[in-house]
């Protein structure tokens, strides 16, 4: 975990991104006795030694390889108009196969991204536990039974649709291009491929990848920094010539800006317009180069019906595609078209007329029908989403005050060399909190990516409280036991240190089933891409937190949960859940309804309360500007 990515996500994906030559060569299953000892002991010794080390910098990190993007297919321009009334563009000559066709061909030869790999940080001891997936009725989501196998299969394997291959190979071949796409098109999912392809086409030279966002949370998401951090530019209030001359005195921001080849930015509904032409001026100016951001290639995605830019005063809102510099920086700007996040053709068409702020009276009375209450039955309940930060940390208060069972508190500590104010202001936007208190039969969400089923999102209950050293025996004599072989004797005990360490053992929902998991903390920062440390965040057990603080001031630990019967619709943002409670009437924000209602995978899994048409603002000029762009249209089908 160092250098770009400090933070690494999976983008709501529960699946790696495989190509189909690697489906096919896969070892045949391993047999059920390798399988537990194989996958599920070395968690337990990864967890276990990365307890030991009692030092976040030394945790053990697991790689998994994948490969991705090898399927063969062809398209030609396309002609069919899409809602609402969309450019269509020539493909460009160098995506036709010159094979013997005539027509206008696509061959996916041309790639050069082929194979990739992605790391991450094993931090969770893990159990298996399996169970029947719910049946969808009306109202009550029943409680899942037992199975045998459902949640040891690892997820299907994602496959990048047509126009997200399309938009990979753009962007690889050095063009400047925006794309966008309605809430669950997967951007998230391709930006990921997109960082992968250009950390690998610049493997010589990381620094030349600058990984940015517009807020820090949307930051941490992708393993970046916001993009003021980059530009170093602070509040970024003053004149680009001011600027550049601010950043000409500071070694570190100026040679970032030199040494980037590549500036990537997410979320980008939420970067004001002025601040957009600030950062392509100042490029030009530190660069010597006319072109907008200095020639850096830009990769730029987010959706403009989401969040808007923080308002200043009472100024209308300049959303950055409304910068003077907008279409001299993006050369390409292209819709995603298939929705991935809802499988539902109904509910697909709802969030788009809402999105557009063209809801029928169908629609409307579908979201008023679903005010009713849904009960779950397997005890896990929906994340309610809302406008204000104040109403989260009620909502998770009042429900933490009804448990009655064990609990703790875990605090974070900050380290790094950001000044404190900085720090804090980075801090504030992590996704963990600063202490965070859990007891057992909390909802919690995990916030990193443990394995390929265990992702940022997934959402689980904490059981109870271990120690990894009992955990670890615990669990090898239920392995034992599963296995028709007589338990194990002469365990050794755990340490006293050990013992003293209690770690919530959460139970999360995975696709097909359910995971027992310790998890254990994670230590978590903000890098430049520099490497230059900006801030961590350290969370201690409680119990320790004195001897920890006084004696070393070293350990870097930090539980990734976050307790989720609550969550601002804020921090929800890129996020896929798929049991959902929302209540309309506090919506105030132009988007915020929009983007809390499509967080949801289904319309069983979703609550809404107070559904008015009044509720669903949508910005004029976003709406017309969306008319112009552009989709890639493929003969038989986008997917
Ligand atoms: N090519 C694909 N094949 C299958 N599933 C996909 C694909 N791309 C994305 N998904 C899935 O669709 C869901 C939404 O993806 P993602 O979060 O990337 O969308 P998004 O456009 O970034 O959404 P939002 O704007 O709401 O943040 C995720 O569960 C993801 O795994």
């Amino acid at each position: 975990m160092s250098g770009l990515a400090s933070l690494k996500r999976d983008f709501s994906t529960n699946a790696p991104i495989k190509s189909e030559r690697d489906t096919e060569s896969q070892a045949p299953a391993p047999s059920k006795r390798s399988k537990l000892s194989a996958s599920v002991l070395k968690a337990i010794e990864l967890g276990v030694a990365t307890r030991n080390s009692g030092d976040g910098s030394s945790m053990p990190t697991t790689t998994a390889s994948t490969s991705m993007l090898s399927q063969k297919r062809t398209f030609a321009p396309g002609q069919v108009a899409a809602a609402p009334p969309a450019k269509r563009r020539q493909l460009p000559d160098s995506w036709k196969d010159t094979g013997s066709s005539t027509s206008s061909q696509y061959s996916s030869s041309s790639y050069n991204y082929t194979s990739s790999s992605y790391s991450y940080s094993s931090s969770a001891l893990t159990a298996t536990t399996t169970w029947k997936k719910a049946e969808s009725k009306p109202l009550v989501i029943p409680a899942a039974g037992k199975s045998t196998k459902a949640a040891n299969k690892k997820p299907a394997a994602i496959f990048l649709s047509r126009e997200q291959q399309a938009i990979l190979q753009l962007v690889s071949e050095g063009t400047n291009v925006f794309y966008t796409g309605s809430a669950g098109t997967g951007k998230s999912v391709l930006l990921r491929e997109i960082i992968k392809a250009m950390q690998k086409k610049y493997a010589k030279s990381p620094d030349a990848i600058a990984i940015t966002a517009s807020t820090g949370i949307a930051a941490c998401n992708i393993g970046g920094v916001t993009v003021h951090s980059f530009a170093g530019i602070g509040l970024g209030i003053e004149s680009a010539e001011d600027l550049a001359n601010k950043i000409r005195k500071n070694k570190k921001a100026s040679s970032r800006w030199l040494r980037t080849k590549v500036l990537i930015v997410d979320e980008v509904s939420m970067i004001d317009g002025d601040l957009f032409d600030k950062l392509a001026r100042i490029g030009s100016i530190l660069r010597r180069n006319i072109e907008p951001f200095g020639g850096i290639q830009v990769i730029v995605t987010g959706d403009f019906f989401q969040l808007p830019p923080v308002q200043k005063g009472n100024q209308q809102v300049k959303f950055a595609f409304e910068a003077e510099m907008w279409k001299k920086s993006v050369k390409r700007t292209i819709k995603l078209t298939k929705v991935f996040r809802q499988k539902d053709q109904e509910f697909v068409d709802m969030l788009n007329e809402m999105r557009y702020g063209t809801l029928s009276q169908k629609s409307i009375t579908k979201f008023r029908s679903l005010s009713r209450d849904i009960i779950y039955e397997d005890g896990l309940g929906p994340t309610e989403l809302f406008p204000r930060r104040n109403d989260v940390d009620s909502s998770n208060g009042v429900r933490m005050s009804r448990l009655r069972g064990q609990n703790k508190t875990y605090y974070a500590t900050d380290g790094g060399t950001a000044s404190e104010e900085q720090r804090k202001k980075l801090l504030d936007n992590f996704m963990a909190p600063e202490s965070l208190y859990l007891a057992v039969d909390a909802q919690v969400m995990l916030i990193k990516n443990l394995d390929e089923t265990l992702v940022n999102g997934s959402m689980g209950i904490i059981k109870r409280f271990a120690d990894p050293a009992s955990y670890k025996t615990e669990f090898e004599e239920a392995i034992l036991l599963q296995e028709g072989k007589p338990s194990s004797s002469g365990k050794k005990a755990p340490t006293k240190q050990q013992s003293q360490q209690l770690w919530p053992v959460v139970e999360f929902k995975v696709p097909g089933g359910s995971r027992e998991v310790m998890v254990l903390p994670e230590n978590w920062k903000i890098e430049l891409p520099n490497g230059e440390i900006q801030a961590s965040r350290t969370q201690v057990e409680s119990l320790l937190m004195h001897s920890v603080r006084l004696v070393t001031l070293t350990p870097v630990l930090q539980l990734p949960l976050i307790l989720a019967w609550a969550m601002s619709i804020h921090k929800s943002q890129g996020q896929t859940l798929d049991r959902v409670k929302v209540d309309l009437a506090k919506v105030f924000e132009k988007g915020q309804a929009y983007v809390a209602l499509s967080r949801a995978t289904s319309l069983d899994g979703l609550q809404v309360l107070n559904f008015s048409p009044d509720k669903v603002f949508v910005h004029d000029k976003v709406r017309q500007w969306s008319a112009s762009l552009e989709t890639l249209d493929f003969p038989d089908g986008n997917d």
